[in-house]
């Protein structure tokens, strides 16, 4: 089989919701896709009405597909303290017409504030790998894990985009979707991440004149080899510090305000692309995704100071690239290896 879904982005880019098929008859639900994590997890009839903001719900009793699984039950707490937890069940799920029997389904009987807040998404589905699925006494397999026998191909793919639908493609590779060759590296799933290692960085030469979407040549490349992980459910890009730093630098007025929660600066200021270098592969940034989002107001017609879409890794071990580096590269999750490909679009 081959299948297709929609990647629509929420205000901002803050996320990006795609349509997902649950039960008999067909409960369609907007869920966030996460390739951060391994956990299926839904707004349900078990969601307590005062943690629900008009979330659409997974109906559980509806579904003459719904099957209890007794005595498990699952909790699961992000990198940005957002936590969920609840019962588990197997019903039918598909998604761009990929269709998994007895995939299973984690209701929430609670859910912390943020995803309260968050009146658009229904819940995650996870695309990590199934050792850090959190449901006990026994883990349960992602939704991919249990199609990728009836793929084509055993992968998928994530073509985001700014401010408009991208989508996501279950066992194939469109070409028609990047540009030049894909390129692709080694990923170690030993923490359950599509981790890999990238070896550094390079930013236009520093008299380029470039403007916010400077893709001006790169100038000087930096050695600062570090580890990454794939995640289309982080939002910004989370990087070393020396990396932000030297990127910042770059950047007439920018500061690492602690109290608006880290970079800003003028929303005039000229932002150039930033370069990672993973492998052979040579990722450009354009300037214009890094100024994400008005830090001082509502909207980018009033607001004077802007949120950076690089900020700097806090405990985390690892870097994260999340959808401000995925907006500007096609990449495919191959299970086979497994590998991550990147190319631009
Ligand atoms: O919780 C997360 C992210 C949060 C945002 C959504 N994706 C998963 N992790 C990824 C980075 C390491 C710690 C775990």
């Amino acid at each position: 089989d081959q299948g297709e879904v929609s990647a629509t982005p929420q205000l901002f880019d803050v996320e990006y919701l795609e349509p997902v098929q649950i039960g008999t008859p067909p409960q369609t639900l907007m869920l966030n896709f996460d390739t951060g994590s391994s956990d299926l997890w839904v707004f349900s009839s078990q969601t307590p009405s005062n943690q629900q903001n008009g979330q659409k719900l997974y109906d559980i009793e509806s579904s003459t597909t719904a099957q209890r699984l007794d005595n498990h039950t699952w909790s699961i707490t992000y990198g940005d303290g957002s936590s969920s937890a609840g019962n588990v069940f197997l019903d039918t799920v598909s998604v761009g017409g990929i269709t998994v029997s007895k995939q299973a389904i984690e209701s929430a009987t609670t859910v912390s504030d943020s995803f309260t807040r968050d009146t658009a998404s229904s819940g995650l589905l996870g695309l990590a790998f199934d050792s850090i699925n959190q449901v006990r006494p026994t883990k349960q397999k992602t939704f991919i894990s249990n199609a990728l026998d009836s793929l084509e191909l055993p992968l998928f793919t994530a073509n985001l985009k700014k401010g408009k639908p991208g989508n996501y493609n279950f066992g194939f590779i469109d070409p028609t979707e990047f540009t030049g060759d894909l390129s692709f590296v080694d990923v170690d799933s030993s923490n359950g991440f599509w981790q890999f290692e990238a070896s550094g960085f390079s930013l236009p030469a520093a008299n380029s004149t470039g403007g916010s979407n400077s893709t001006a040549a790169p100038g000087v490349a930096v050695s600062l080899p570090h580890t990454a992980i794939a995640d289309t459910g982080t939002t910004l890009m989370i990087l070393p510090a020396a990396i932000a730093e030297a990127y910042y630098a770059r950047v007439a007025g920018a500061q690492n305000n602690t109290q608006n929660g880290g970079w800003v600066f003028p929303c005039n200021a000229a932002l150039p692309a930033l370069t990672l270098h993973i492998g052979t592969y040579r990722a450009v940034v354009p300037g214009e995704l890094i100024k994400y989002a008005p830090a001082d107001t509502d909207s980018f017609e009033t607001a004077t100071s802007c949120f950076g879409g690089i900020q700097t890794m806090q405990g985390v071990p690892f870097a994260i690239y999340g959808d401000i580096f995925l907006k500007a590269q096609f990449t495919v999750f191959d299970f086979d290896g497994p590998k991550l490909g990147f190319a631009p679009k």
